[in-house]
């Protein structure tokens, strides 16, 4: 499917080169879909972030100003990888440069399709999409959502690309900021959990290293276990659960403190921050 794709003959521009950027293209070279070479990363001002990604992974850099622009004219697919805030100007910058031919690939959180049409114009196939940094080592988790220009190749190479890196979904865009609440911002809330379990390792007296080990592997096995057995989470914590046992005290202890809860909570608030981000960019290029 990857050759069939011919993405290893294109150019893949990163206009924003941050962490979701590196992530991506780590990702893309290291499952060997492109070339260091192939791959270009622009960002605004940071010649020494520049400089690393350069001699991490060999990747074509430039600051902002020199030739940015043949980078980005020649790309076959543009990333947009900056902050929201810097979208809008960011993007407007661009958009006399771009063909309709060059698939646009926004990562941006919340910014809508639409917006994204107002900035650059109706006919560019724009992709909205919503990954995350498990990127990085193949295991990503990316929702998708085309414009109607996305042609049916672009739409391939676009899957190819995510699949490489991870596991992807498409997606109505209006299940977007969704996304963003579950698996977008998803790793930082199991980073948070293993924080806490690991500060408790060490109020139990478990020397750090040995806590990482011990906390690393738990997560790691508790997932992989779901994927693997097809049992449910709930099943195989009933599983773990023993009658009046270590566990039953322990989930009780925090579902008296509202954990279930506080998560939920946590991760609708995430999608409507999306959406709030996705209106204050609306609202900035109807000004
Ligand atoms: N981090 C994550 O887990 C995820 C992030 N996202 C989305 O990815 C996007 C980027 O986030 P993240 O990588 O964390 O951000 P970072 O702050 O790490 O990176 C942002 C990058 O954008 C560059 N930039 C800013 N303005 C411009 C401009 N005008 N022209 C060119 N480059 C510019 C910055 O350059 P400089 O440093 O020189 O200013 C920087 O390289 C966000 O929109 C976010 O919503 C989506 C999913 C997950
Ligand atoms: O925190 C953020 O806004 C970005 C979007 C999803 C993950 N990180």
């Amino acid at each position: 499917m990857l050759t069939e794709t011919g993405i290893a003959s294109m150019q893949i521009c990163f206009y924003g080169a941050g962490s979701m950027a590196e992530a991506i293209a780590r990702g893309l070279i290291h499952e060997k879909l492109i070339a260091p070479g192939k791959i270009s990363m622009l960002n605004r001002s940071n010649a020494d972030r520049l400089h690393e990604l350069h001699e991490r992974y060999g990747v074509q850099t430039v600051l902002q100003g020199s030739s940015n622009e043949r980078y980005l004219r020649e790309a076959d697919i543009i990333f947009l990888a900056m902050k929201p805030k810097d979208a809008a100007e960011a993007v407007s910058a661009i958009a006399p440069l771009l063909s309709p031919n060059q698939l646009i690939v926004s990562v941006i959180a919340g910014l809508s399709i639409a917006s994204l049409q107002q900035l650059i114009g109706p006919v560019q196939p724009i992709v909205r999409t919503m990954p995350n940094t498990s990127s990085t080592i193949g295991l990503g988790a990316t929702g998708i959502s085309y414009s109607e220009q996305v042609t049916p190749q672009q739409r391939l190479v676009t899957e190819a690309m995510f699949q490489s890196i991870g596991i992807n979904a498409v997606v109505d865009e209006s299940l977007q900021n969704a996304v963003v609440g579950v698996s977008g911002s998803g790793p930082a809330y199991v980073y948070f959990f293993m924080e806490a379990m690991l500060k408790a390792a060490g109020d139990l007296g478990l020397a750090p290293d040995i806590a990482k080990d011990l906390v690393v592997q738990t997560v790691l096995g508790a997932a992989q276990m779901v994927k693997e057995t097809g049992e449910s989470p709930e099943e195989l914590r009933r599983k773990v659960t023993s009658p009046n046992g270590t566990t039953q005290a322990a989930i009780e202890s925090m579902t008296q403190a509202g954990l279930q809860e506080a998560i939920i909570k946590g991760m609708l608030r995430s999608s409507e921050r999306a959406a709030e981000i996705g209106a204050a960019i609306e609202r900035s290029i109807n000004e």
